[in-house]
């Protein structure tokens, strides 16, 4: 594997293979200059063929071109993240680029050109044969975000928990079967990846599969898991794993057709890829908040992307032209970089090359699936409510980073140490508050749930106890396979060392939102505070509430944490004293007044956004039926609100919605 430059992940390309189909002299539309040949640091990526008089170029940490094959990025780049594996960390191999870039080829391979999963394989098992160790396999699909378990042979739906406080991923319901050698591995590796249709078919009475079937061109995530434990005993615990994942194939959504292929579901996957390199790429930046819940697919990942766990993403390159090979090079080498490094070839892009990445009104984004927006706005109204200068810090770094064009993170490394030293203090506080035996049972919560803290460690033994290793004497009789009686357990490991610290902390501290209740709670403390030392600002500020609007809605800013005002305040009861002597305090006021209120609005939008449907019904005027529409909503897009006009789509006026708003933070004065 070739220098990081103290990276974490490492952001490489590889240019498909010519098929039969396809004539060698296409591939001169890309070259790939190495400066210093294998050993180069970065290599440059050029698009557009000898004749065109302008090429777009793009840096990566490295560029298989077409002849180099899954053998050669094997044992440059994957190899050694095996070894990381057997000692302790986890690895993750991501494959991603246009539709038919060659990454299932790259991946998965075929019977006889073996790709990378494996070729990772069969190395894995030698070594776990020396060494012995217990190797299992998980394999799942991401439709639509939501996880499905592909060793089962109802397709179950996997759930995410995550033990918040230690950064540990618990996937429930996902098969683990212990495998012993390649063939075996093969024959539920290929028969996994290459079966949906065939259940599909099989479970027509089946409600999800029916679903399924009016939907034929439906494309997945796909993922392998290979969990290498301790021993090779059935309660060995967890070594490490590497994680392999064939990303679904990026279209453009804005092309006029999309090959039949369902706009919403290509929203939903272009957007997880965004949230995929926002991710790495904050990892790559060191920044402090590292946006894991922007999908489904990083929430699941996230045990093993964060802290001394290594990353491989692969960039596939369509070998002839193909627009959004383009794009792909270009949001790999967004990824890739790192504030010192700035390309000026790659910034001078047309600007087609950017508009997928910009803010989107709110009803054009849920066409679009824009990132950014979701991303500033959810961070924005964390950041605020949880008040605390790292966190706006944070927000106003993740803010800029991949998709925006000129701006990398400033963020010093001082800085950084501050707040993680701070960040520190506070986790330990929080692991030693609980003791392990009060820990409350182990949740499984879905997106709309997912701001729960959760603790394990009891659930976490009791699930091992349920690992079921084939009998060493009779290997035949207890292979699992997929039609049979397959041990199915979903487990996480009690003593994982690969759990960092960093990884830990930006959990507890940074990535969770306490409940709506509490945020409503923090809320309303911050209002009370001030109504208690402005006696007179009652009066004001429900005339401020009264007069809330339209615009509220369509004007809604980045909300910012309320802040205690400082000055000096006027006699109680002495209403002329306030008009007399506080401009300043009023326009302080003023400012505060609205903040807070927009902070409420987006609260409440995220309520709507992310609440399970007892909570939703909880709110004035969200009875049976509407709660219902949103969470259809919901399934169509995963953030239908996004400012109050929005509520109109559930049916109601402009007047319902402000006479709402009117209860829902009058009650805070209760
Ligand atoms: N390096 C290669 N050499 C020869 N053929 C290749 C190579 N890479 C891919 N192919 C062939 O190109 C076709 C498309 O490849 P593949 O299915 O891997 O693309 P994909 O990116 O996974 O597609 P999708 O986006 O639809 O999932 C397949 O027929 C595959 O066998």
């Amino acid at each position: 594997m070739g220098p990081n430059q103290g990276r974490k992940a490492r952001v490489i390309a590889k240019i498909k293979g010519f098929t039969d189909l396809e004539p060698e002299a296409s591939g001169r539309w890309i070259s790939v200059h190495r400066p210093k040949g294998d050993d180069s640091e970065t290599v440059t990526v050029s698009f557009g063929d000898e004749s065109a008089c302008r090429k777009e170029s793009y840096e990566l940490d490295y560029c298989y071109n077409h002849s180099e094959g899954n053998d050669l990025i094997f044992t440059r780049e994957v190899k050694p993240l095996i070894e990381d594996v057997f000692n302790g960390c986890n690895a993750t191999v991501i494959a991603y680029g246009a539709r038919g870039s060659g990454k299932t080829f790259t991946i998965q391979g075929l019977e006889v050109k073996p790709g990378l999963a494996v070729l990772a394989m069969t190395e894995i098992l030698s070594m776990a044969k020396e060494s012995g160790k217990l190797i299992s396999i998980s394999c799942y699909e991401v439709l639509k975000d939501h996880i499905y378990d592909l060793l089962d042979s109802n397709r179950h739906e996997v759930l995410v928990m995550e033990d918040v406080a230690r950064g540990k991923v618990q996937l429930k319901g996902l098969s683990q079967i212990a495998v012993k050698s390649i063939e075996e591995f093969q024959k539920l590796y290929f028969s996994s990846q290459n079966s949906r249709k065939q259940h599909i078919s099989s479970q027509n009475s089946h409600k999800q599969s029916q679903k399924m079937i009016v939907e034929p061109h439906h494309r997945s995530h796909k993922g392998l898991i290979i969990h290498v434990f301790r021993g090779n005993k059935s309660d060995a615990l967890p070594l490490g794993k590497m994680n392999f994942v064939d990303l679904a194939g990026y279209e453009d959504g804005r092309k006029k057709s999309i090959g039949g292929v369902n706009l919403l579901e290509n929203n939903i996957i272009n957007k997880s890829i965004y949230a995929l390199h926002n991710v790495v790429y904050a990892l790559n930046a060191n920044e402090i908040h590292v946006p894991y819940r922007e999908s489904k697919l990083t929430r699941m990942l996230r045990d093993s992307l964060g802290g001394t766990n290594k990353i491989l993403m692969i960039t596939c390159l369509n070998s002839s032209f193909c627009q959004d090979s383009l794009y792909m090079a270009n949001l790999a080498s967004r990824t890739c970089k790192v504030a010192n490094r700035i390309i000026p070839d790659s910034t001078k892009k047309p600007k087609s090359m950017v508009r997928p990445m910009a803010l989107s009104s709110s009803s054009k984004s849920r066409l679009t699936g824009s990132l950014s927006a979701t991303a500033a706005k959810q961070t924005g109204t964390r950041v605020g409510l949880l008040g605390n200068k790292a966190n706006v810090k944070a927000s106003a770094i993740k803010g800029r980073k991949l998709f925006n064009e000129a701006c990398h993170s400033t963020k010093t490394k001082k800085a950084s140490e501050e707040e993680s030293l701070t960040l520190e203090i506070v986790s330990t506080v929080t692991e030693h508050a609980m003791p392990e035996e009060d820990h409350p049972p182990l949740q499984a919560f879905s997106a709309e749930e997912s701001d729960v803290l959760v603790k394990t460690s009891t659930q976490e033994t009791e699930l091992l106890d349920k690992v079921k290793v084939p009998d060493e004497n009779n290997c035949e009789k207890s292979t699992p396979n997929l039609n049979s009686n397959m041990e199915t357990f979903s487990f996480i490991g009690a003593a994982d060392p690969t759990i960092d610290k960093e990884n830990n902390l930006v959990s507890v501290n940074k990535d969770e939102s306490p409940p709506i209740s509490a945020r409503l709670q923090e809320l309303s403390n911050s209002l009370k505070l001030l109504y208690s030392s402005t006696p007179s600002c009652l009066e004001i500020l429900s005339k401020i509430d009264s007069s809330i609007d339209g615009r509220v809605s369509s004007e809604i800013l980045e909300p910012e944490t309320p802040k205690t005002p400082e000055p000096r305040l006027p006699p109680v009861n002495d209403k002329s004293e306030i008009v007399d002597n506080s401009c300043s305090s009023w326009k302080a006021f003023s400012a505060q007044s609205s903040r807070m209120k927009n902070s409420l609005v987006n609260e409440y939008l995220k309520f709507l956004n992310t609440a399970s449907k007892e909570d939703l019904k909880r709110l004035k005027g969200i009875g049976e039926k509407r709660a219902t529409y949103i969470l259809d909503l919901r399934e169509e897009s995963p953030e239908p609100f996004k400012s109050l006009d929005d509520l109109k789509e559930i049916g109601m006026s402009g007047k319902q919605i402000r006479g709402i708003m009117k209860k829902e933070m009058g009650g805070l004065f209760n």
